[in-house]
């Protein structure tokens, strides 16, 4: 299997306190992997390192990537900005028509599928304020539709969503692997990650292990991320963390 990523002992810090540290793993091409751990564990930094938004003191990631999409987190997208549904997801074809150009035929139509492909046809003139978490959720990832990407990567898609939003937005990832992207997913629910996700990375602010998922969620590894995370030192300098700490 080929990598579409490679973290090789990637650190990343902020303000000099590594918040991820040294990490090396192999993220698979056309396959979906799981990122977990403890709540601040590094996972949504180790996301952000992917796309340049956290940068690496130490380390490098080498990448057969072209194009990335990527979903943070809802907490982070400010919603209060007066935009309808249909316009939100245009914005995925951004980068190919500009802040100066007009969107083309093709844009238009592929808008209008992928609000169908989510389920809220209708939806397309509400402003996006007066939408559910559930169904702005839908208008994020048909916006992620629109971006034709070979990597996706979603912060916490399924926070506080119900669970037929969840099968739903499942379908459009199972979608994206038959189409051979990469899909690279934050999660807390480890059920869901067993069944549905064949890869994963489990972190405490190090990583504890990554690959075959029934063999990386093994109640060991399990205890020990829970150890290392509550071992770990919050103010740390760069290079003082032990690198190995053991349950
Ligand atoms: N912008 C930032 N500036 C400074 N520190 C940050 C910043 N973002 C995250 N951190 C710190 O980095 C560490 C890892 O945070 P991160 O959000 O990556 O963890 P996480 O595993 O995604 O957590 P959770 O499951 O709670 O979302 C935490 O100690 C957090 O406080």
């Amino acid at each position: 299997m080929s990598a579409a990523l490679r973290l090789v002992n990637l650190t990343v810090s902020y303000d000099r306190h590594p918040a991820v540290h040294h990490v090396s793993a192999e993220i698979p091409a056309a396959e979906m992997t799981a990122i977990v751990g403890p709540n601040g564990a590094g996972k949504s930094t180790l996301l952000k390192a992917l796309l340049g938004l956290a940068p690496h003191i130490e380390g490098r990631i080498e990448s057969t990537v072209k194009r990335i999409a990527y979903l943070p987190q809802q907490a982070e997208i400010d919603r209060s900005f007066p935009i309808s549904v249909f316009d939100t997801v245009l914005l995925g074809r951004w980068s190919r028509f500009g802040g100066f150009g007009a969107a083309k035929h093709v844009d238009i139509h592929d808008a209008q599928h992928a609000i169908e492909a989510v389920g809220l046809s209708g939806f397309e003139r509400r402003p996006i304020d007066t939408l559910s978490v559930g169904q702005f959720q839908r208008v994020l990832f048909a916006r992620l539709l629109l971006q034709d990407a070979d990597l996706v990567l979603l912060d916490e898609p399924f926070a506080a969503i119900d669970s037929k939003t969840v099968n739903d937005l499942m379908a459009v990832i199972q979608r994206w692997r038959a189409e051979q992207r990469t899909v690279v997913a934050v999660l807390h629910d480890l059920d869901h990650v067993r069944r549905d996700f064949p890869n994963t990375l489990l972190m405490a602010r190090e990583l504890v292990d990554a690959g075959p998922t029934a063999r990386v969620l093994s109640s060991e590894n399990l205890l020990r991320a829970r150890a290392m995370a509550e071992a770990w030192d919050e103010h740390a300098g760069a290079c003082d963390v032990p690198m190995k700490l053991t349950a």
